[in-house]
């Protein structure tokens, strides 16, 4: 059966004449809410609703705002935020979900103005305010992104123009924070001008943004040449593109570097935006991309150099994507911590090979690599789930300091801002 409740008042009573049939919701519409035309009369035309409900056996269906929106009527119960159900202040459900009989259905339902009254078996009404529903509907959601952001190669991130952020502004005003947040969510890489060059004011920054992720490496980190661990970080060779710590089973959010001093040539830094490339992927073989979000993987960190060991161990595909509405979130690639294969059979490695060559050769288009030098006084932060950084071999000494940042704090800081994250 179907509620229709149409600006129009007339073609609404006409239809059910004509049909012949007695919808029982419009029974339980108050004089009101029977003459929306009159009570609407003064507002403009974006405000007059268009509406209809249907209540099936399984689901409740609802048109609105050019959505079709289907929702379970556990779910329903499950959502509802009257006092004894939700707790406002703590935005906490008090409602054990557990109570809820798995074939509940409403007694009654009624649409007054934007909200629709269940009443449920047991006497107890939830309301729903019709937009409420459109934004927290599966369909509303599968429509939108969690991140907008904008994907570049090196023409792009340059011809953009990003505007660096200044250390003191950054640390001291909102507005400086929120600017340089922006430019970091939209591109996953910003930087930060004039700030001194010590490990000390490194650390300030990132505490300003979000909580340092301690890892095996330490809190802030600085290092230099000297295979003080083992890892190939520690040498003067080449790195090819990568994202790091792809051995853990959260790779780390953010990754924070601060070139202290470099006395010699070369070790210059690559930046490569994994979703661009992903993206390209997408394109040119969607099946090879799905494959990419299938395969698990392990990436693995195995250490014994003087008093450091460890072994890490990180399962997740190269791209990972939300289900419900495809968006990546985060790409995992890192060909030499990338452990043995031995979580799918040899027909699927084949095809998996083939997937991630794909996916390489659009990583190593030289139109895709951004190339900087690393100085004192800028500070780079890059989004490690979304784009690889690499070196250039060098001479002479370099150091350079940083740390990780834990991704959900960033994101908070970000949306305490008012930013979409
Ligand atoms: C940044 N820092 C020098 C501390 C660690 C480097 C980690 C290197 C490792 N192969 C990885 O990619 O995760
Ligand atoms: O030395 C560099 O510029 C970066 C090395 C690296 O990839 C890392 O430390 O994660
Ligand atoms: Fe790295």
């Amino acid at each position: 059966m179907w509620c229709h409740r149409l600006s129009h008042l007339q073609s609404r009573l006409q239809n059910l004449l004509r049909r012949g049939v007695t919808c029982w919701a419009f029974q339980q519409l108050n004089f009101k809410s029977l003459f929306p035309l009159a009570i609407h009369l003064h507002h403009t035309a974006s405000e007059s609703l268009n509406c209809a409900w249907q209540q099936h056996e399984d689901h409740f269906e609802l048109q609105y705002a050019n959505t079709v929106m289907r929702f379970d009527y556990v779910w329903l119960r499950d959502h509802c935020r009257s006092a004894s159900c939700y707790n406002s202040k703590t935005h906490q459900r008090s409602l054990d979900t557990a109570s809820v009989d798995l074939c509940i259905k409403p007694k009654t339902i009624r649409l007054d103005e934007t909200t629709l009254f269940f009443t449920w078996p047991d006497g107890h009404v939830t309301k729903y305010d019709l937009d409420w529903l459109v934004r927290n509907s599966y369909e509303g959601q599968k429509q939108k992104v969690i991140q907008p952001r904008i994907l570049w190669n090196a023409e792009i991130y340059q011809r953009a123009q990003v505007p660096s952020v200044d250390f003191q502004s950054f640390l001291e005003t909102n507005e400086g924070l929120k600017n340089f947040l922006q430019n970091f969510l939209l591109y996953g890489i910003a930087f930060v001008e004039n700030v001194p060059p010590t490990q000390e004011h490194t650390e300030k920054l990132a505490e300003r943004i979000s909580l340092i992720r301690e890892t095996i490496y330490g809190r802030m980190w600085y290092f230099t040449s000297d295979f003080s661990r083992g890892d190939t970080a520690y040498t003067k060779l080449a790195l090819d593109r990568h994202t790091d710590t792809t051995y853990f089973q959260e790779p780390c959010g953010i990754q924070v570097f601060h070139c202290l001093k470099h006395e010699g040539t070369g070790g210059r830094t690559l930046l490569v935006d994994g979703f661009y490339a992903a993206e390209q992927v997408l394109q040119k073989a969607p099946e090879e991309f799905e494959l990419l979000t299938k395969v698990p993987l392990k990436h693995e960190y195995i250490e014994n150099v003087g008093e450091c060991h460890n072994h890490m161990i990180g399962v997740g595909p190269v791209l990972n994507i939300y289900p419900w509405n495809k968006e990546l979130y985060l790409i995992r690639y890192n060909n030499y911590d990338r452990a043995v294969i031995n979580t799918v059979p040899y027909d699927v490695v084949h095809r998996w090979y083939t997937a991630h060559r794909t996916l390489t050769v659009e990583l190593r288009r030289p139109e895709n690599e951004f190339w900087v030098k690393l100085k004192p006084g800028r500070v780079l932060f890059i989004d490690n789930w979304r784009v690889l950084h690499g070196r250039e071999s060098f001479t002479g000494y370099r150091q350079l300091c940083g740390c990780y940042l834990t991704r959900d704090d960033v994101l908070n800081t970000a949306r305490l801002l008012g930013l979409q994250a």
